[in-house]
């Protein structure tokens, strides 16, 4: 029988849970070693108590009731931010607009937006957590760190929107999609199955579609340099990003609360930003911003700033989204996710740009949907049978205490 006061059990559970590698491991069967090993008594108790506890407290755990909102939210928000951030960066360079770091400022400089998240749950009282409570040191500088590789892909990706047609960057990058997957398997041990092999494969073959089909709409006056230049930061890009998932994926394995997962994102937005701005600063790239306003952009210097703004709001919300994805589900996901999108901006353009659509671009869309719609499918069964498996199990709550990763979805 647990001789520890129900006081005493909840902090130091909120303590595991908050912080669950202090213990120098990261590896799940020493964490549950160290819970028994470290709070005897604490064990017992726990199995009648945990369960709640746990999912009140583990919002990446399928079964807190605050799951699936915060899931189908941020899918809205990558959906709606990859669309209208591809469109919109579009806009900026049909109407003349042509600065490099400008293109990669605007990737993160909306960083201000992450306050909403972070400090609304507390004042609509859905958290009692202070923001940054328990955000150490090395979690900072991992922030930091992540947040210049990201800052760094934001100028890459500028580089290839710069150089090549839209068709090519998107199947340059679609090939994030196969080295998430390798990546992934080797940082998270993701394992790789049928459902998530069959839809990368169904996607990179959209993608290759699509690319083969729009090869004519190459730009004219592009010289070789360039597009070696436009090829390889697209490239490096891709690599970068299926590198950048599977890590913040490891460094979420520490993290039970959405709240840090999205203070993790401002430091990093801030990191990416700080990069930009340098950036800017020595390339006279605010320079360009204002005489691009005032005299280049072909739409006025109203609809120019229009346009940097709402481009800044709809890659917050993008990232915003892929953050909660990959803490939510895994690296895969987020990074099947924001591919799969890549073909749907190509509709995007059809619908709001009227650019022709063919039979190959159909059915390039067709596959990317089916691939991406199978995977969902995949994964909803897989949750079901979990929830039932549980359901069934009586025993399982003292395991119920370790974070539990979705490694197959
Ligand atoms: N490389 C890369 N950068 C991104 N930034 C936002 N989405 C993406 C993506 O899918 N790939």
């Amino acid at each position: 029988m647990a001789t520890t006061s129900p006081s005493t059990t909840a902090a130091l559970h909120h303590q595991f849970l908050a912080s669950p590698h202090q213990n120098g491991t990261s590896d799940v069967e020493s964490e549950i070693v160290f819970v028994e090993e470290t709070l005897p008594n604490l064990t017992s108790f726990m199995e009648n108590n945990n369960k709640e506890e746990h999912n009140a407290e583990d919002q990446k755990s399928t079964t807190n009731k605050r799951y699936l909102p915060l899931l189908v939210l941020n899918y809205v928000l990558l959906f709606v931010g990859s669309l209208s951030a591809s469109l919109l960066s579009k806009y900026y360079f049909i109407h003349k607009g042509s600065s490099k770091w400008v293109s990669t400022w605007v990737q993160s400089a909306g960083f201000p937006l992450l306050l909403f998240p972070i400090f609304l749950p507390v004042l609509l009282k859905y958290t009692k957590r202070k923001p940054f409570t328990g955000f150490g040191q090395k979690l900072f500088w991992f922030s930091v760190l992540v947040g210049l590789m990201l800052g760094f892909n934001n100028l890459l990706i500028s580089w290839g929107v710069a150089y090549l047609p839209v068709s090519t960057s998107a199947l340059l990058l679609s090939s994030q999609l196969v080295f998430t997957l390798i990546l992934s398997s080797i940082i998270v041990k993701q394992k790789i199955t049928f459902s998530n092999l069959n839809c990368v494969i169904l996607i990179t073959i959209s993608s290759i579609i699509l690319a083969l089909d729009s090869s004519h709409e190459k730009p004219q006056g592009l010289t070789d340099r360039e597009y070696f230049i436009g090829f390889s930061c697209t490239i490096g890009a891709g690599l970068l990003f299926s590198l950048y998932l599977p890590v913040m994926e490891k460094i979420y394995q520490s993290v039970n609360c959405y709240q840090m997962v999205m203070e993790m994102q401002l430091i990093m937005e801030i990191a990416a930003t700080v990069l930009a701005t340098v950036g800017m600063a020595c390339d006279q790239g605010f320079s360009d911003m204002k005489k691009e306003a005032e005299r280049g952009f072909d739409k006025g210097t109203t609809v120019y700033w229009l346009t940097i703004l709402s481009t800044v709001v709809t890659w917050q919300c993008c990232f915003m989204g892929t953050a909660g994805m990959v803490f939510l589900t895994s690296s895969l996901t987020g990074g099947i996710c924001s591919t799969a999108l890549l073909s749907i901006n190509v509709l995007g353009g059809v619908a709001v740009y009227k650019d022709p659509i063919g039979g190959f671009k159909a059915v390039s869309t067709v596959l990317c949907i089916w691939g991406f719609c199978s995977y969902v499918f995949g994964m909803y069964i897989k949750m079901k049978r979990k929830k039932v498996g549980r359901k069934n199990s009586s025993s399982a709550s003292s395991t119920e205490l370790i974070p539990r990763r979705n490694s197959d979805m």
